[in-house]
């Protein structure tokens, strides 16, 4: 069996009085692209965030590459691509890439390189010169999505990643994640989308802070009566 990369075992957070995810557990594997998809407010980005050890648990635990978040050395092994874009819009999109590379330490010869990759996938070789303030908001993606490669880490995680990106880049960034995902990387992405979904190989549906189904795409959409992933939001949990 490959290496389980990300670990969430009977995860619940409150924020507040309020609780936000109840009882979660899921493995995540080294080579595996995995989804998490849901409805606005259903929990992904909190669920993202208590991985990584941003949102604290409540009870229940959270582990990357077998240490138990938040956990300071684990973190420089993720990369992360948070739903709104952190960038600095008064610098240039180069500018903000050697600051990224920096804070990581890349240095020299391999920053140039690790530059050169994320510039390429995400198609920004063209606008590097840009100040951010004048990118759209679909190019902002792409520079937050170039930046969470840049240190070429071991697990992915990527809220939302192609919001705002057009069919044809959205198509060239999967087939990378596919890439990276064959040289053993672990990939969590988060989607509204059902095109997305059936590119992951598992899913977690999510409804409400609970896991309500886990299973490859082919598996839960097999088990609606139309066969199709979309109705499976309905079949298994019901309406709100
Ligand atoms: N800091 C916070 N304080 C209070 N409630 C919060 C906070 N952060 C999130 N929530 C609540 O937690 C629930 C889950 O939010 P979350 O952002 O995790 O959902 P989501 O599935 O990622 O939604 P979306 O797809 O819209 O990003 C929502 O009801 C939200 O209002």
């Amino acid at each position: 069996m490959a290496e389980i990369a990300i670990d969430v075992s009977n995860l619940d957070v409150k924020i507040g009085k309020k609780p936000i995810l109840s009882d979660m557990s899921l493995e995540i594997e080294k080579g595996e692209i995995f989804g998490l998809i849901g409805p606005s407010g259903a929990g992904k980005t909190t669920l993202v965030k208590t991985i990584i050890g941003m949102e604290k648990a409540t009870s229940g635990q959270t582990k990357v590459l077998g240490n138990v978040m938040p956990n300071l050395p684990v973190i420089s092994k993720i990369g992360y691509m948070a739903q709104s874009d952190a960038l600095y819009t008064d610098l240039t999109a180069k500018e903000n890439l050697d600051f990224f590379a920096s804070l990581y330490s890349i240095k020299g010869a391999a920053k140039k390189d690790r530059i050169n990759y994320a510039t390429n996938l995400v198609n920004l070789q063209t606008d590097l010169t840009k100040k951010v303030n004048n990118f759209s908001g679909g190019m902002k993606r792409r520079l937050s999505l170039a930046i969470s490669v840049l240190a070429d880490p071991d697990v992915l995680i990527l809220d939302e990643p192609t919001v705002g990106i057009d069919p044809e880049l959205r198509k060239t960034i999967w087939e990378e994640l596919d890439d990276l995902k064959a040289n053993g990387k672990c990939i969590l992405v988060t989607t509204h989308v059902m095109d997305e979904a059936e590119k992951c190989d598992r899913l977690a549906m999510i409804r409400n802070g609970k896991i309500i189904a886990i299973g490859t795409p082919q598996e839960l959409s097999s088990k609606t009566s139309s066969g199709k992933l979309e109705d499976a939001f309905l079949e298994f949990g019901g309406k709100d």
